[in-house]
């Protein structure tokens, strides 16, 4: 497959370096705002910036190219994006996180909370940890993992502070070192406490998962999600 790398930072590092192992061909490096042309590309993968995600899908959607996204902090404009790919007929995948391991995480945490939902003396609470470079908070995966919780229970909101609200999931944000991605869901109350933790050792569970999307989206035409591309839930 021929390969357009929207974002050439860690993430489009790492997917380059994983793709060309496997024979396919990176034909764009795109680092910045120079103009470029989608002349062979089979598919594009954004890794970039908040700011920036939304004109790559876009543009990607409009030229009929399929896109798979993975930057997070632009989701203010994930319905506008939905309804621009039914519109144009296009291919696209968002996906928080791409890894198998976390896709499975958000699964288990989704049941975790059907089964605390009638528990009302277990307080949710969540922690995620990144590198010092991260720009967004709460991280991506953090949010679906909220959304996956207030989906399954009585909880409505999260807030990216400790708080005591009770309709209300806070998520605390630490920025540490080169950190590649750690999550922790905590239920406690008075008697005891149950943790989901997930760490990941490196980014390669993240490049993989989007190689591996972007390559099953070749041919398929909507909106898709990990759940599709891996078959779980
Ligand atoms: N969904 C997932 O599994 C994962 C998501 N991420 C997200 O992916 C995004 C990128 O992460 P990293 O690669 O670690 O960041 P990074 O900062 O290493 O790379 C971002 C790259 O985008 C480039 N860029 C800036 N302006 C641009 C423009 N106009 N067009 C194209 N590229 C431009 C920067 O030069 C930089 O090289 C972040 O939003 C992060 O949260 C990161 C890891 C996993
Ligand atoms: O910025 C990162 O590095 C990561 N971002 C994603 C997120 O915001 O959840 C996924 C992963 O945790 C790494």
């Amino acid at each position: 497959m021929k390969i357009a790398l929207l974002g050439y930072g860690k993430m489009g590092k790492a997917i380059e370096k994983i793709a060309l192992t496997q024979g396919h061909e990176i034909v764009i490096k795109k680092n910045d705002h120079t103009p470029f042309d989608f002349k062979g590309v089979d598919v594009a993968i954004d890794f970039s910036l908040p700011t920036v995600a939304v004109s790559h899908i876009s543009a990607c959607i409009h030229a009929g190219i399929p896109i798979v996204s993975g930057t997070t902090g632009w989701l203010a404009h994930y319905d506008e994006m939905i309804a621009l790919c039914e519109e144009k007929n296009g291919s696209f995948i968002y996906a928080s996180n791409f890894s198998i391991g976390v896709n499975i995480f958000f699964e288990i945490n989704k049941k975790l909370a059907q089964y605390m939902a009638p528990h009302h003396s277990y307080k949710a609470t969540m922690e995620e940890i990144h590198h010092t470079q991260k720009l967004d908070a709460p991280s991506g995966t953090a949010i679906t993992l909220a959304e996956g919780i207030i989906g399954a229970s009585n909880y409505s909101n999260w807030k990216n502070a400790a708080t005591e609200e009770a309709d209300t999931i806070p998520i605390i944000s630490k920025r540490e070192g080169t950190v590649p991605g750690t999550h922790v869901v905590t239920y406690k109350n008075e008697i005891d406490t149950i943790q989901l933790y997930h760490e990941a050792h490196s980014r390669l569970g993240f490049a993989q998962g989007a190689l591996v999307a972007a390559l099953w989206l070749v041919g398929k035409k909507g909106v898709f999600s990990m759940t599709d591309v891996l078959n779980i839930s």
